[in-house]
C-alpha cells in the first residue's frame, strides 16, 4: 500500500515498514504541527525575512512568484515513446489539467493527422479556463490548419542551430526569419495568440537568436519561445540567455526545458529568477527521451520559494490523481523518488529525524503533505528507530509506559529489526505484550529472558488461534459440500 492513501487512519497492511501517521488532529495538536512553527510558512514575508536566501527587493526580474504554466502533455507528452492517448484520454487529462488550474493546455498538431485535429477542435469546444494553444512548425500550410481549429493560440517553432539548419528543415536565418513573419502575422490577424520560438536555442548563434527575437518582438508576437531542445543547458546558461533576452524583447517569454541532464526543474526555476514568464511542463515530465521539466517537480519547486502564491494558484491535491491518470495512459509507475506522490516522499525513518518530525515537521520538511491532500508517516519498525518515535506509537495504540520503559520496548524493537524489518503488526503485538507484562507485574525494565518468554507464549497463541479457525473453516466448508 502506498503510504499517502488520504486518510486519517494508522496504516495497516504496509509490510516493508512500521509507519507511525501522524497526521491525525490529536497528534498535530500535541506536537504543535498547527502552531505558530513556521511550518509551511502562512507568512512568506516573514519566512523570507528569515532566509538570507530568499528572493531580494533588488531582483525585480524574478517571477518566482508570478508565472504561468503552459502544461504540454498533450503536445511534448504525445512524443513520449508510450503515449497513445485516444480521445476520451486526452479529454479527461484536458479536464483535469483545467481543475488543476494550469494556464495554457498545448496540444499536438493539427497537421500531424486527421484525428490530432479533430481531437484539438474538441478540446477547443470544452469551454475550459484555460486556454488551448496548438503547436506548429514555421510553416503557412500549417499554420492554415491551426487557426481554423477553434484554438485561443497558436505556437510556432523553427529550429534555429546550425545542426538542425543543416540536418533538420535546411533554411537559412533570412528565410526563417521572412517565414516567421508571414506565420506571426497570419495568426495575429485571426485575433488569437502567437508565440514564435527558436528550436535549440542553446546551440544556436546568440545574435541570430536575439537578432529574430528582436524581430518577431517589433511585430507584436504574444511571447518569445526558448528552447533547450537537447537539455544541454546548466542554470546558469539559462540564467544568462534568459536575462539577455529579457532585455532585448518587451512581450512574455516562455521557455521549454528538456530533462536529458536531470535539469529541467533548476533550469525552469532559474528561468524566472531571470524574468521568463512561462514555463512548459508535462505530467511526470514525459515527451522525447526522457522528457521535459516535470509539472509535479516545478510545483514542488515553487511552493517551497512562495507556498502561499502556489497554493492560491492551484489545486494542490488534484495533483497525484493527475500522475495517476497520465501514468496509467502511458503504463508507467510513478517514480519512487518523485517530488510529491513519490512513494516515500512524506515517510520519515531515521531516529533522529523522527524525533524532531515529531515536534515540528518544519525540521525535516519543505513541503507540507497536508497542502497536497497527503499524509505524513514516520517509520519506526528499524533498526535505525529511536525511544521517541516508539513512544509516539505508544500513545497513538492508547497504553501507558514510562520512558524507560519505552526505551526498553526499542532496545527489543532494534533487535529484532537487526534480523529484519518488522512489520506495523509486528511492533504493535511487541508493544502490547510489553505493555500487558509491565501492567500484570510479569515484566519489568531490562528483564529480556521474561519479554523473550512473553513475545513466545503471544506467538504460539496466535499461531493456537489461526489453527483453530481453519480448522472451523475447514468444517464449515465440509458441512456446505455436504449439504
Ligand atoms: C522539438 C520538437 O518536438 S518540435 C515538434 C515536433 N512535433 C512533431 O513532429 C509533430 C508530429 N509530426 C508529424 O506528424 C509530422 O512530422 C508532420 C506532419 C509535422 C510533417 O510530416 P512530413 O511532411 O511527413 O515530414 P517529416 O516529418 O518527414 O519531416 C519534417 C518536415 O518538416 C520540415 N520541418 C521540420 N521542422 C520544421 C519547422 N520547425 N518549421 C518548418 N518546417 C520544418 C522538415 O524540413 C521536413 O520537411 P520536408 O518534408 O520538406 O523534408
Ligand atoms: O516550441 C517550443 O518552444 C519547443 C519545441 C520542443 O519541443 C523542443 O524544442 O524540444
Ligand atoms: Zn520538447
Amino acid at each position: 500500500m502506498c503510504p499517502h492513501a488520504n486518510s486519517d487512519s494508522i496504516p495497516t497492511s504496509q509490510t516493508e515498514m512500521v509507519a507511525v501517521d501522524i497526521s491525525s488532529p490529536k497528534v498535530n495538536a500535541v506536537n504543535g504541527v498547527n502552531g505558530a512553527n513556521g511550518h509551511g510558512g502562512s507568512h512568506p514575508s516573514h519566512q523570507q525575512r528569515r532566509n538570507p536566501y530568499a528572493p531580494r527587493a533588488s531582483d525585480f526580474l524574478n517571477n518566482v512568484s508570478n508565472f504561468k504554466i503552459i502544461e504540454s502533455t498533450l503536445r511534448e507528452g504525445e512524443q513520449f515513446a508510450n503515449a497513445f492517448f485516444d480521445t476520451n484520454t486526452k479529454i479527461a487529462i484536458a479536464k483535469a489539467l483545467d481543475a488543476f488550474g494550469v494556464d495554457y493546455i498545448e496540444l499536438t498538431s493539427p497537421a500531424a493527422s486527421e484525428q490530432s485535429r479533430r481531437d484539438c477542435e474538441a478540446i477547443c469546444k470544452l469551454g475550459l479556463k484555460a486556454k488551448i494553444l496548438t503547436h506548429i512548425r514555421c510553416h503557412m500550410d500549417d499554420a492554415r490548419i491551426a487557426v481554423e481549429t477553434g484554438v485561443d493560440g497558436v505556437d510556432v517553432v523553427i529550429g534555429t542551430s546550425s545542426f538542425l539548419r543543416e540536418f533538420s528543415h535546411g533554411k537559412d536565418m533570412s528565410y526563417i526569419t521572412k517565414t516567421a513573419i508571414e506565420v506571426i502575422q497570419f495568426v495575429k490577424s485571426r485575433g488569437i495568440e502567437v508565440r514564435f520560438s527558436t528550436e535549440d536555442s542553446f546551440r544556436s548563434d546568440l545574435v541570430d537568436l536575439l537578432s529574430i527575437y528582436q524581430t518577431v518582438d517589433k511585430i507584436g508576437v504574444n511571447r518569445v519561445g526558448i528552447a533547450d531542445t537537447v537539455g544541454c543547458a546548466n542554470p546558469r546558461q539559462v540564467y544568462e540567455l534568459v536575462r539577455t533576452l529579457r532585455g532585448v524583447v518587451a512581450c512574455d517569454i516562455e521557455i521549454h526545458l528538456h530533462n536529458d541532464t536531470g535539469m529541467a526543474i533548476a533550469n525552469a526555476y532559474t528561468a524566472l529568477e531571470a524574468g521568463a514568464t512561462h514555463i512548459d511542463t508535462s505530467v511526470l515530465g514525459i515527451g522525447e527521451r526522457v522528457g521535459i521539466t516535470p509539472l509535479g517537480g516545478l510545483v514542488a519547486c515553487l511552493y517551497a520559494a512562495n507556498p502561499e502564491y502556489v497554493k492560491s494558484k492551484y489545486n494542490l491535491p488534484m495533483l497525484r490523481e493527475i500522475e495517476n491518470l497520465v501514468a496509467e495512459a502511458v503504463e508507467v509507475n510513478i517514480p519512487f523518488m518523485n517530488p510529491i506522490t513519490g512513494y516515500c516522499a512524506f515517510t520519515h525513518k531515521a531516529g533522529i529525524h523522527a524525533k524532531a518530525i515529531l515536534n515540528n515537521p518544519s525540521t525535516y520538511e519543505i513541503l507540507r503533505p497536508e497542502d497536497f491532500g497527503l499524509t505524513r508517516y514516520v517509520s519506526i519498525g528499524h533498526r535505525l528507530t529511536g525511544w521517541n518515535a516508539v513512544k509516539s506509537r505508544v500513545e497513538q495504540l492508547g497504553l501507558t509506559l514510562t520512558d524507560e520503559e519505552i526505551k526498553d520496548a526499542t532496545a527489543k524493537i532494534k533487535e529484532l529489526a537487526d534480523v529484519r524489518t518488522q512489520s506495523m503488526d509486528d511492533v504493535d503485538s511487541l508493544l502490547r505484550v510489553y505493555h500487558s507484562g509491565i501492567q500484570s507485574g510479569e515484566l519489568a525494565v531490562g528483564q529480556k529472558e521474561a519479554l523473550d518468554r512473553l513475545l513466545r507464549e503471544h506467538r504460539e497463541e496466535q499461531h493456537a488461534r489461526q489453527r483453530s479457525l481453519s480448522n472451523g473453516k475447514g468444517v464449515a466448508a465440509a458441512v456446505a459440500a455436504a449439504a
